[in-house]
Parts: structure tokens; sequence; C-alpha cells
């Protein structure tokens, strides 16, 4: 029998969920909670998967997001996820077919881009994704962090208090629809993503029920950040020896973002840090009274996006300064590819195809890794990844892509 590509009914998702499991390694056993968190967050168009002699054997689903770009701007992305194709027929083009299904019926829909997180650097590189925002963890050693206890708590009027799940089910969207306006890289929570993070809805690898939640108030009321941790319970020769995990710490103010930093690390009995996946410019090492005290333990590649539709995502993002482009970008699949002049400045942006001669060329990857002012125009050039067709233009690129603070995405989806 041959291999057949389809859409995934509502009779399909135990069988289509336990095939996803067994291709993320996870136990093949489906719970019933899962079955039905499926159910209801499921978007039959848009999950896929391969069929082949009465099993799944590949899976793959997106879904309508919403990305903040550099100003603060949200564009519609196709977010594309759950992707496995099963150890007994990878390397046959399944991912390809797939891929080239969603990302087709995304540019139809009128999408700016795709996003996803790749498990992998080397899988989606070739679809025309390209990495956005690239993340960092450290590892505190809390006795070197040089935080007097005594000033743990807030400085300046505000306060940190313990709150329950159900409290953060409660604050935690309108927290972070505030913090995603400030956050180029941030993309919308759905109310279903509170639920499963506090353990509402329980999920076998959502470790939600180990969970501390704790929120900072300004000295007016706000809530301006809040911080999901975990903790170990370890002693040796009555000495404790724990380590504290961040699972997230969102804020929306400076204020908020030291104070919280300060109550992390002035917990008795927790002798170690992870801080999470940060982004990797966080201010978090000159937190501390002694910044060597946080060591990177990781530094990777994280939100990779995938641009469908150029001038309105160039039109949709601010810029520091005036200045023209014109951009020759490279599209093997013909979805974004075209000569598009850039005209930008602080008070706007506009972005049209033209047959002037090109200022730049660069693939749609390097293009998606310029974007979200990550990267450089001048490091892809020594990479050998944009071309600089005038002198100067790899300059005004730098000096209206790059951003003072890097794109983060704080969440994996
Ligand atoms: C957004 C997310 O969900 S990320 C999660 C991705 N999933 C996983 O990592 C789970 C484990 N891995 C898998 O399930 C599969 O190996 C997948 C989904 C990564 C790839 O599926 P496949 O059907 O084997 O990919 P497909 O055959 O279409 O490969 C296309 C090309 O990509 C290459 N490729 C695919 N996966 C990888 C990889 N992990 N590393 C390097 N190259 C890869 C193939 O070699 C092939 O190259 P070619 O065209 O030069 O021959």
């Amino acid at each position: 029998m041959s291999i057949e590509l389809r859409k995934v009914g509502d009779a399909d998702i135990p069988d289509w969920v336990r095939s996803l499991n067994v291709g993320f390694l996870r136990p093949p056993e489906v719970s019933k909670e899962e079955i039905e968190f499926r159910r209801g967050n499921y978007f039959p168009d848009r999950t896929q998967g391969a069929y082949d002699d009465g099993r799944w054997v590949a899976t793959f689903r997106s879904f309508p997001q919403e990305l903040t770009v550099v100003g603060g701007a949200r564009v519609p992305a196709d977010a594309v996820t759950s992707v496995t194709v099963s150890p007994t027929h990878r390397r046959r083009g399944l991912l390809s077919r797939m891929m080239a299904d969603d990302l087709r019926a995304a540019k139809e829909r009128g999408d700016a881009l795709a996003t996803l997180i790749a498990a992998e650097y080397p899988i989606y590189g070739r679809y025309g994704f390209g990495p956005a925002a690239w993340t960092t963890e450290w590892h505190i050693d809390v006795a070197r962090a040089a935080l007097d206890p005594r000033h743990a708590g807030p400085d300046d009027g505000g306060r940190v208090d313990f709150a329950d799940a159900t409290e953060v089910q409660e604050l935690g969207p309108a927290l972070h629809e505030r913090f995603r306006a400030g956050q180029p890289g941030a993309i919308d929570l759905p109310d279903v993503w509170w639920q499963v993070q506090t353990g509402a809805v329980p999920l076998p690898h959502v470790p939600a029920n180990q969970r501390f939640h704790a929120v900072y108030r300004s000295a007016s009321g706000a809530i301006e950040g809040l911080v999901t941790y975990r903790t170990t319970d370890v002693w040796e020769h009555m000495l404790p020896q724990n380590t504290l995990t961040v699972d997230r710490l969102a804020v929306t103010t400076p204020a908020a973002e030291r104070a919280l930093w300060r109550f992390v690390c002035s917990i008795d009995w927790v002798l170690h840090i992870r801080t999470g996946l940060r982004a990797p410019d966080d201010l978090l090492p000159h937190h501390l009274g002694d910044p060597r005290a946080a060591r990177i333990v990781q530094h990777s590649d994280y939100l990779w996006i995938r641009p469908l539709d150029i001038p309105r995502l160039l039109e949709a993002r601010t810029y520091p300064a005036a200045g023209s482009l014109v951009l020759e970008v490279r599209d093997e699949a013909e979805l974004a590819g075209g000569r598009y002049l850039l005209e930008a400045g602080p008070d706007g942006a506009t972005c049209t195809r033209t047959d002037r001669s090109a200022d730049l060329t660069l693939d749609v990857g390097a293009f998606a890794s310029l974007y979200l002012g990550d990267e450089s125009a001048v490091r892809l050039a020594a990479l050998g990844r944009v071309d600089e067709k005038r002198p100067g233009a790899l300059a005004t690129a730098g000096l209206l892509l790059h951003t003072a603070r890097r794109p983060w995405c704080p969440d994996s989806f």
C-alpha cells in the first residue's frame, strides 16, 4: 500500500498523537487529557500527516500566531509545530512534502511569515527558514552572586508575592499582552497555554504541579513581572544542595526584572540556579554583585522564521534612521523572492517591487536572520550570505535593520 499524505480527522487524533509522541521519543501512551487538549486546540485544515498501511508515520501541524516585530507591531504568522516522521519512514521526502503543502497554504491565506522552533539546526534552512532570535541559558553560583539578602527585596516601593495557579491564569494573560508589545520576537499565548503551564490541563511532558509562581507589583500596585520556577529537594550531610530552575521570567519594567532576579537569587537552601532560556543579551549577569557568578551553559539559535511577504514585513517594523535599500531576495520555492525597494525612516516605511539595480542580494533565509535585527548584514556578508552590489549598502542595512537590543522569543510552541 502506498504512503498517503492527508489531513487529520477528529477520529484520527488519538493515533496521530501517539505517532507524534513516538517521533519525539516520548512514551507512546496517550492520556485522555492529552487527547481532549489536542482536540480543543486543533485546526483540521492545518493538521496533517502521512498514513501507511493503517498507521500514522508522520505528523505536522500549524496554527495562527502573532509575532511582535521591531517597534511593537504584530504580524500574522503560520506557526509550524509537531513535526515528526517515524524512524521507519525517514529520508523519503515526507517532511518536504508536508512543509511545501503548509507553506503554500500560508501564502494563500496571506500570512506574512512562518515560524518554528527548530529541533535541530540542519533541518529547516532548505525550506527558506533562517534563525531570527537566539537564546542563552546561564547557571548562577548563588554564593558568588554577591547579593546581600538584607537587600533582596524590591528597593523601589514595589513588592514580590507568591501567586497560585488560579491567580496566574487570571493575571498572566494581561501581563503577557504588555510584555509582548515591547519584545520583538515574542508571540501571543492562547488562554489554554496558561492552563497547561499551571497544571489546570495536565500534560505528561509539562511538570506544572512542581512549579512556584511569584509576581512583582510596582508601588502603585501594577503587575509588572511574573517568575515561575521549580526546585530540587536535595540534602547531603545535613546541608542543602538545591538547584532552582527558572521556567519563565517575563517583565515589563527594569524594576520588575531587578526585583525578580534578586528574589530568586535569595531563596534559602538554593545553591545553584538555571536561568532557563533568556535573550542572548539578557542583563541577568549585570544584576548580580559579581557577573562572573553567571556562567553560560547553553547558547543557541531558537526562533526560526520563513518570510512569505517581504513588503508587508518590512513595512510593519520601525527604523531608527532614514535610508533606502534595494534588496534582491532569492527564494527557490518562489514564495517571497523578488527585488524590493525599501524606503524607511523614523516616521514609517514603504516597500515595493522595483526594477532598480540591487544594492544587496541574499537568500530568503539570510533575510530572515536580518529581519528582527538579530544578525548584521556585515557579518552575513563576511560569511558570503549577503552580497554587496553598491558600496555603502551594508552600512545602510546595518543602520536601518540592526537593533540595540536583540529579539527574544521566551516561549516554545
Ligand atoms: C518545528 C518542529 O516540530 S521541530 C521537530 C522536528 N522533529 C524532529 O526532530 C523529530 C525527529 N526527526 C524526524 O522526525 C525527522 O527526521 C524529520 C521530521 C526531522 C525529517 O523528516 P524526513 O521525512 O526524514 O525529511 P525529508 O526526507 O523530507 O528530508 C529532506 C531533506 O532534509 C534532510 N534532513 C531531514 N532531517 C534532517 C536532520 N535532522 N538533519 C540533517 N538533515 C536532515 C534530508 O537528508 C533531506 O536532504 P536531501 O533533500 O538533501 O536528501
